[in-house]
Parts: structure tokens; sequence; C-alpha cells
């Protein structure tokens, strides 16, 4: 069975795939941001969700970056998407995944949806926060945490559900329940209390050598797919 990593797991695995094995932070990126958008197409096609929006939420780290470069992708597929992004992260990168977005001509907002206009909006991809979150979550992401939790917008979750201890899960208090999660490398140990419709692994990046040293026991992509659905497991 895969392993489910804690965080310092996860942590190390990410410093020695920079470090060690020379990847770059936009490499993964792309890989890890790409197969999100392959996950998403493969379980709500665009006939589903009818012209409705597709709003990535996107977070001040890594996970964030992801959510931007799966905006791009879902635009390159034929999704209506936007993209809400309230504290941007001051590095070229992420200008230039930002400026890509706009370039592609995917709204930026600058507001949450009000409850009015959430009609008009078919998914949530949280793209908020990954593997480095500490709880509690601070207040200035309160209100799109509180936008994730009670619109009733299904919410696709990219590495972790935004506001779940990365080991422990859902907060006592009650978090976000996503209906889909795409784990990232490898899943963390939260995810063993995913409850929703689809678990799907991406990240297509790991060098078999690092995948032994960890033991992760990846599931098998199929032939060049860069994710693979692991529940509802396949046939
Ligand atoms: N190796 C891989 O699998 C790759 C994964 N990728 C993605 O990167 C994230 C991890 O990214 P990182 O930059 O380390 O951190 P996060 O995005 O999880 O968040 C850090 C960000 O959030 C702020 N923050 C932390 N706790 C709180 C809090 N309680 N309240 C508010 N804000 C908080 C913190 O200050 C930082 O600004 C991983 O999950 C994957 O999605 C890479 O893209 C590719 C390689
Ligand atoms: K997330």
């Amino acid at each position: 069975m895969v392993k489910y990593l804690t965080q310092e797991e996860a942590t190390n695995i990410d410093v020695q795939l920079f470090n060690d094995y020379k990847f770059s932070v936009d490499q993964l990126m792309e890989l890890a941001g790409l197969s999100c958008a392959h996950a998403i197409a493969k379980s709500y096609s665009k006939e589903q969700l009818s012209n409705k929006y597709i709003i990535v939420c996107c977070g001040p780290g890594n996970n964030g970056g992801d959510g931007l470069v799966c905006a791009r992708h879902l635009k390159l597929f034929g999704y209506c998407t936007s993209v809400y992004y309230p504290k941007r992260t001051d590095k070229p990168l992420y200008h230039n995944l930002t400026h890509q977005c706009q370039e592609m001509n995917i709204p930026i907002i600058d507001q949450l949806p009000n409850e009015a206009e959430y009609d008009k909006y078919g998914l949530i991809v949280d793209a908020l926060f990954g593997f480095s979150f500490k709880p509690p979550v601070r207040s200035n992401f309160i209100p799109v945490m509180d936008f994730m939790k009670r619109s009733k917008i299904p919410v696709i979750s990219i590495d972790i559900p935004s506001g779940w201890d990365v080991e422990k899960g859902e907060p006592e208090e009650g978090g976000i329940k996503p209906e889909m999660l795409i784990s990232l490398t490898a899943p963390k140990l939260c995810a063993k209390q995913f409850t929703g419709k689809y678990h799907y692994l991406g990240g297509r990046f790991v060098p078999p050598k690092l995948e032994e040293a960890y033991n992760l026991c990846l599931p098998e992509y199929q032939g060049t797919e860069c994710c693979v659905l692991l529940k509802p497991k396949q046939q």
C-alpha cells in the first residue's frame, strides 16, 4: 500500500528533490499543477459544469503556485477558470505565474464571490495551504476558508485539505470537506481521513531511488498518465 507521509517526511523529500536531485521549483510545480488539471478534467467534464467557472483559491506558498499552474492548464483544456489570490508572494516565479494567467484572460478576482454569485461557480480548487501548514488558520485567511466551507460548491483540494493538520487531519471545530483530494508525490497522513468521492495521486516526478529510500510504494501510473486514481480504486 502507498505510504502516507508525516509532515517531516514530506518536507525532507521536497528538500532532497531540490538539493540532491537538482530539480527547480518551477519544474516540479509545473508537473504538480498539470497533474491536478488532468485529475480534475477526468472527474468533472466541461458539459457537466455547463460553462460555470472553476475558481482557484491560491495561498502564499508553493501550494498556491500549484494552483496558478493548474488554473492555466484548466483554461487550456477549455474550462472557464478564475483565480482568487489574496496574499501574493513577491518573487519572480509567482509574478510570472500570475502574469501567465492574466495573459490567458483568466480573471484574477480581488473579492470573494458573494452569495448571489455562487451559482456562477461549479467548482472551487483549494490551493491555499499544503504540507507546510501549521494550524490554526491565521485571521486574514478566515473569509476564504469560510467561503470554501459554506458555499456548498464542491471543493477540490490540492495536496492537503486546507486548514487540516497535515498529520491529524480535520480540526475539531470542523474544517472543509473536499469532494476530491489530489495528493502530490505521496499522500500525507491527514489523507487517511478523507471521505470525499475521489482521491488522486499526482506529481509523477519522483526518481525511483528516492521512492525506494522512503519506501513510498507508489501505485502504478498507467502508461503516460500524470495522475492515478487511489479512491475509488481503478478496476
Ligand atoms: N515535493 C512536492 O511534492 C512538491 C510540492 N509542491 C507543493 O508545495 C506545497 C508546499 O509548499 P510550501 O511553500 O512549503 O508551503 P505551503 O504552500 O504549504 O504553505 C506555506 C505558506 O502558508 C503560510 N501558512 C502556514 N501556516 C499558516 C496558517 N496557519 N495560517 C495562514 N498562513 C499559513 C506560510 O506562511 C507560507 O506562506 C505542497 O503541499 C505542494 O502543493 C511543489 O509545487 C512541487 C514539489
Ligand atoms: K490545499
